[in-house]
């Protein structure tokens, strides 16, 4: 089996960031990379930087020094829209989405986004075969093609989740960052979303922040250790839970 967490390109490269609000330092000198077809998790307590890290990935947030690469090409002040052009995908937050569209609206528009037509003079996607396809193709990679004509607003949660990962599908990432995708789903709902991600795992780069350890544990090709903004350590999943710093500061003992 090919050893994707050291033989592959780095599509996502994070170079001593650092990110200061106030006396507080959020990302404290972060290096981390993912490589094609990897999962690699961040994990730490609350508060150790993740979502400042994830914020300054994307271009939402500017890093104070540092540097962040897209295969290999240097993106540091390139703006969000442009790194999500250049290939950087993101699943984040169920208030993306329209409550008042369908599952395959949802879908369609994150197409058409994609090529630029969402902006130009209106036409029915529904009635472009193709595109729908298209559509049913993303749902059905995240097991919601059964779903497809439901209104986001009559959607379970975990669904909820799953087509968020469907819409960010349809732009055709290169790297996928995930924000805890597994956030407020009981064990069955977390179950399944593990398998959807180990389904989807070997076609994208992936950048998980979970605090759902099963998951984690799971998924991960390599995991990140966030610790009041410093990564204190990376390495296998096996690695981690041996790794006595990483028990003390944040598995604790038996935890995983
Ligand atoms: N906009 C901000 N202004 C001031 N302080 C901030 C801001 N954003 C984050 N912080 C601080 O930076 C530190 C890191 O926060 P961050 O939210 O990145 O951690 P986290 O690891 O994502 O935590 P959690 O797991 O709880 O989401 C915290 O001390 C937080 O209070």
């Amino acid at each position: 089996m090919v050893d994707v967490a050291t033989t592959s390109p780095e599509l996502l490269t994070v170079r001593d960031l650092r990110k200061a609000f106030g006396a507080v330092v959020a990302t404290n000198g972060v290096h981390i990379g993912v490589r094609a077809g990897e999962i690699h998790a961040l994990i730490g307590p609350n508060g150790a930087g993740k979502s400042t890290l994830i914020a300054q990935i994307c271009g939402e947030q500017r890093p104070d020094s540092g540097q962040i690469l897209l295969d290999g090409r240097d993106v540091t002040h390139t703006p969000a829209f442009a790194r999500a052009r250049l290939g950087l995908g993101r699943s984040f937050q169920i208030t993306e989405l329209f409550a008042e569209y369908t599952a395959a609206d949802n879908v369609l528009l994150s197409l058409l986004l994609k090529t630029g037509r969402a902006f130009q003079a209106w036409s029915n996607p529904r009635s472009d075969a193709r595109l729908v396809e298209q559509a049913m193709v993303r749902l059905t990679q995240v097991g919601l093609a059964e779903r497809a004509n439901a209104r986001v607003g009559d959607l379970a949660h975990g669904e909820k989740r799953q087509l968020e990962l469907a819409v960010a599908l349809a732009r055709e990432p290169r790297v996928l960052l995930l924000d805890e995708p597994m956030a407020g789903m009981g064990p069955e709902e977390s179950a399944r979303m593990t398998d959807q991600l180990k389904a989807i795992k070997g076609q994208y780069g992936m950048l998980l922040v979970e605090h759902d350890m099963d998951a984690v544990f799971t998924l991960a090709d390599r995991i990140t250790v966030l610790v009041y903004g410093k990564t204190i350590f990376t390495g296998t999943p096996g690695q981690v839970r041996e790794h006595p710093e990483v028990r003390a500061a944040y598995l604790g003992d038996g935890e995983c």
